[in-house]
């Protein structure tokens, strides 16, 4: 396979390369993935992340290993673990559902190559559209609050709702972006923080706490977050303490905003009730951990709960920006999502 390069994926001798989100910002390593067990202990780890990018690292291995010389019947079985490695972010299943059609051809190693360099270029692709779509809904001057990560390192591209963020900055409309911290893993501080200073794009972070306080202060006049999955009535499936967002928008009539590009869709799935959330190990709450090693500040044995994401009713949505436009609360009650 030619030499590929996005922000946290890289394809070279053959072999597939990511960077280590749990190390940055302040570590840049870049670890090998080039087999089933390694990736699919990176994405358990969040060392590989984000929805659009799960997917697209997971259809890259498998095409990988196809040219590697493994046989057709091992690459059906390595799909299904990959398949399964998050639950949540629907990408992943469509995306390997897309190199599943791939692998019946008879020419199944020159196909699945090609589709998962083209599912990568769709990315991109995709990120722009939102980008362009989203950046035409921010008016200038705008301070707009963002909560995990979605940028470059989430996707192929420009990202989703970072997307959008990066687009209207670009077109003069952007003052400042708040970032929730994100906890337990702090995808915005160490992420998104990074992202948008390398980008140079203002921001200030905040403990995912403070957005009620910003907010009651006038302080913010959009919200903009991305998705895992988006069920067929407009739910939508995000980072844990995006639902809060959304409810404190709705008090205090501030846009609410989800990005993300049609693989993100799920329309077999009726509601947000029907989204299996992953639930993750007591110890990213009991503590932090990162590029230092690890911190635990809760007693011993300390019992937790830790969905790694929430979701949030339609209703609470102001607009669904996907790469083929805006879709309205209206559209969505007429069944835009609905299965076709
Ligand atoms: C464009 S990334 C979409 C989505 O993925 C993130 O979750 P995680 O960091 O657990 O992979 C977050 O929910 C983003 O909004």
């Amino acid at each position: 396979m030619q030499t590929l390069h996005t922000t946290s994926l890289q394809v070279r001798d053959n072999q597939l390369w990511i960077l280590d989100q749990q190390a940055l910002p302040q570590q840049k390593n870049w670890l090998d993935a080039s087999s089933v067990t390694a990736l699919v202990d990176h994405i358990h780890a969040l060392r590989v992340r984000g929805a659009p990018l799960i997917g697209l690292s997971a259809s890259l291995l498998l095409a990988l290993l196809a040219e590697n010389g493994m046989a057709k019947s091992e690459l059906s079985q390595a799909l299904e673990v990959l398949r399964a490695a998050r639950p949540t972010a629907v990408n992943l299943m469509n995306n390997l559902d897309r190199m599943k059609q791939a692998l019946a051809q008879e020419e199944f190693v020159a196909a699945l190559s090609a589709e998962a360099l083209r599912l990568v270029e769709e990315d991109k692709a995709l990120c722009d559209s939102i980008a362009q779509a989203g950046s035409e809904l921010v008016t200038p001057g705008s301070r707009v609050l963002t909560h995990c990560n979605t940028g470059g390192l989430a996707t192929a591209g420009v990202g989703t709702a970072i997307g959008v963020i990066t687009r209207a900055f670009q077109q003069g409309k952007i003052e400042q972006v708040w970032v929730d911290e994100t906890r337990p893993l702090l995808q915005g501080g160490r992420l998104t923080a990074w992202e948008l200073a390398e980008l140079g794009i203002p921001n200030r972070l905040i403990c995912d706490s403070m957005a009620a306080a910003l907010m009651a202060q006038k302080q913010v006049d959009a919200i903009w977050v991305g998705a895992d999955r988006i069920a067929a009535n407009g739910d939508v499936a995000n980072k844990i303490g995006t639902y809060s967002l959304a409810v404190l928008a709705r008090y205090h009539q501030i846009p609410f905003y989800v990005a993300a590009p049609h693989t993100t869709l799920d329309p077999h799935c009726p509601d947000g009730s029907a989204i299996p959330i992953e639930q993750r190990a007591a110890c990213e709450v009991t503590g932090v951990s990162g590029s230092f090693g690890q911190l635990q500040w809760a007693p011993e044995n300390t019992q937790v709960w830790n969905p790694a994401f929430d979701v949030t009713p339609a209703e609470l949505i102001s607009g669904w920006v996907l790469d083929t436009g805006v879709v309205t609360p209206q559209e969505v009650a007429a069944g835009y999502f609905q299965p076709r």
